[in-house]
């Protein structure tokens, strides 16, 4: 049969490009489903056109810094359109080079939802799996408030017309805090609104009140434990009301308020696959409830980042094809917030450790990275190191410094071999660097 395939993946992004690599390379069949562009979230809507923001974004920075370097009239203007399409034109090609290393895999157009156990309708067309893998992602949570209509989500920033002067941001996770600082660097007066005692929750609190003060410094107003409940369109924007009757009159309201994984259109009913509050359910090599159909990403229960993604679809492929005894191992993921500066974090914050009624101690270092030496400003960047005191070995990092993101997931090959943190201390750094004051503590 023409259409029969050993395996058909679900989705052209981060989790399942790598899953249909990887079964290609094994010798499989394979086809890959994608409604929409190739690269999914991450290259079209998601990491790199968000990276490439906080660049343009950085250079305002750099242009405040410089003048105390010695440079004269440093500021210059900001062409949206300009950046808008160069980083167009980049994500355009990443896209193409996508496309070329699927060389040897069926990219089938349309929707995919499933008939039956191993029969899928992608499209017009019919489609019989062996194995099917579902990588669908997940998109914008939106609350149901009246003139929710009216908001942007994270989507829409790259295609704006022009940027806001006045925007009010809903949700301090990583989008959120994100868009925040680019925003405002940009040349937008920026208000966060966040339902939480403290943005970026979840994480270490160290880190939590660092960014609310690197926020605060920015000139960007945040609210903590304020919950967007109303908006209202007018003549000249838009009034955005808080549960608390506050309001602000904006040119525009961003929400990230999380994401709610793409399950709608697959027809999971009529093959038995679980689920646990909207999250495909699965074990540590992504097969679900059902022996043959596995699920990696952003649609699963599991951490939503895109090498979280990309190691699961590597994962879940072997244990299809290959070598079934692998599996995906969590416990170390960095994760970084890519503000300025940067934010990075690994393993268990102290509020975890203490939770789990770990014995621990803290170590800590604050220091004035060397760039901002000469400039009236300050920063206080910090490192911060929960070790399990018994033993000594570290439990978490983290980070708050330039390049913070690179300088934690280095530690982290050391980190899944049990670093203590006199193995830290003991270390001969390089200099001047912020890497070196890991070896300070
Ligand atoms: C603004 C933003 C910034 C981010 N920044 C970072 C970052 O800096 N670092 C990081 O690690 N992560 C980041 N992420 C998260 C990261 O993008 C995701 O974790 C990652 O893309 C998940 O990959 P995935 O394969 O699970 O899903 P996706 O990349 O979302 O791919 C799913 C694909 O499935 C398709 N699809 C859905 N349903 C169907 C169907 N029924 N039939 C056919 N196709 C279907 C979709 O069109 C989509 O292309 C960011 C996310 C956002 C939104
Ligand atoms: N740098 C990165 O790695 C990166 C960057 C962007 C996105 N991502 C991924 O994308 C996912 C989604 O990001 P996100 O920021 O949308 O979600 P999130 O879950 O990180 O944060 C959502 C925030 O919205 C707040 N909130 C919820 N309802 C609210 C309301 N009605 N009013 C005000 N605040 C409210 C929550 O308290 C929470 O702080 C993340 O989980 C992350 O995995 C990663």
């Amino acid at each position: 049969m023409n259409d029969a395939y050993d395996l058909v993946v679900i989705g052209a992004g981060s989790g399942g490009l790598a899953a249909a690599r990887r079964a290609h390379q094994l010798g499989k069949r394979v086809a890959i489903a994608e409604q929409e562009a190739i690269g999914g979230t991450c290259v079209n809507r998601g990491c790199i056109p968000t990276k490439l923001m906080i660049h343009a974004a950085d250079f305002a920075k750099q242009q405040d810094l410089a003048s105390s370097y010695g440079w004269v009239n440093p500021e210059g203007l900001f062409d949206w359109p300009a950046f808008k399409d160069a980083l167009h034109a980049h994500v355009e090609s990443l896209r193409q080079r996508q496309i070329q290393d699927l060389e040897g895999i069926d990219i089938l157009r349309g929707q995919a939802t499933f008939l039956e156990a191993h029969r899928l309708q992608v499209g017009d067309q019919i489609v019989y799996a062996r194995y099917v893998l579902i990588a669908v992602g997940a998109h914008p949570r939106l609350p149901e408030i009246e003139g929710i209509e009216y908001a942007l989500t994270s989507r829409d920033l790259f295609d704006l017309d022009q940027l806001p002067q006045s925007v009010l941001v809903a949700g301090g996770g990583y989008i959120g805090v994100e868009f925040s600082q680019i925003l405002h660097r940009l040349g937008s007066q920026v208000l966060l609104v966040d339902t939480e005692p403290h943005v970026l929750d979840g994480f270490d609190l160290d880190l939590q009140t660092g960014v609310e003060q690197i926020l605060a410094a920015d000139g960007i107003q945040v609210l903590d434990q304020a919950r967007l409940s109303r908006l209202e369109k007018t003549r000249t924007g838009l009034v955005a009301t808080l549960a608390d009757g506050r309001s602000f009159s904006v040119d525009q309201v961003l929400c990230a308020l999380g994401r709610l994984s793409n399950l709608q259109n697959l027809a999971l009913d009529r093959v038995a696959v679980s689920t646990d509050q909207g999250k495909i359910v699965v074990d540590p090599q992504g097969r679900t409830t059902v022996d043959h159909i596995f699920a990696v990403g952003d649609c699963t229960t599991q951490l939503r980042l895109t090498p979280v993604a990309k190691a699961e679809g590597e994962v879940a492929a072997e244990a299809m094809f290959g070598d079934r005894s692998v599996q995906v191992n969590y416990r170390w993921v960095p994760s970084a917030v890519f503000i300025h500066p940067e934010v990075a974090t690994v393993g268990l914050s102290e509020e975890e450790a203490r939770q789990e009624q770990q014995e621990i101690d803290i170590h800590y270092n604050s220091f004035s990275p060397l760039e901002y030496a000469l400039s009236d400003e300050s920063l206080e960047a910090f490192i911060k190191v929960v070790v399990h005191r018994p033993d000594q070995m570290i439990l978490g990092v983290h980070l708050i410094a330039p390049r913070a993101a690179d300088v934690i997931q280095a530690l982290v090959p050391g980190l899944r071999k049990g670093l203590t943190i006199s193995e830290l201390q003991n270390t001969i750094g390089i200099h001047p660097s912020v890497g070196e004051e890991l070896f300070a503590l």
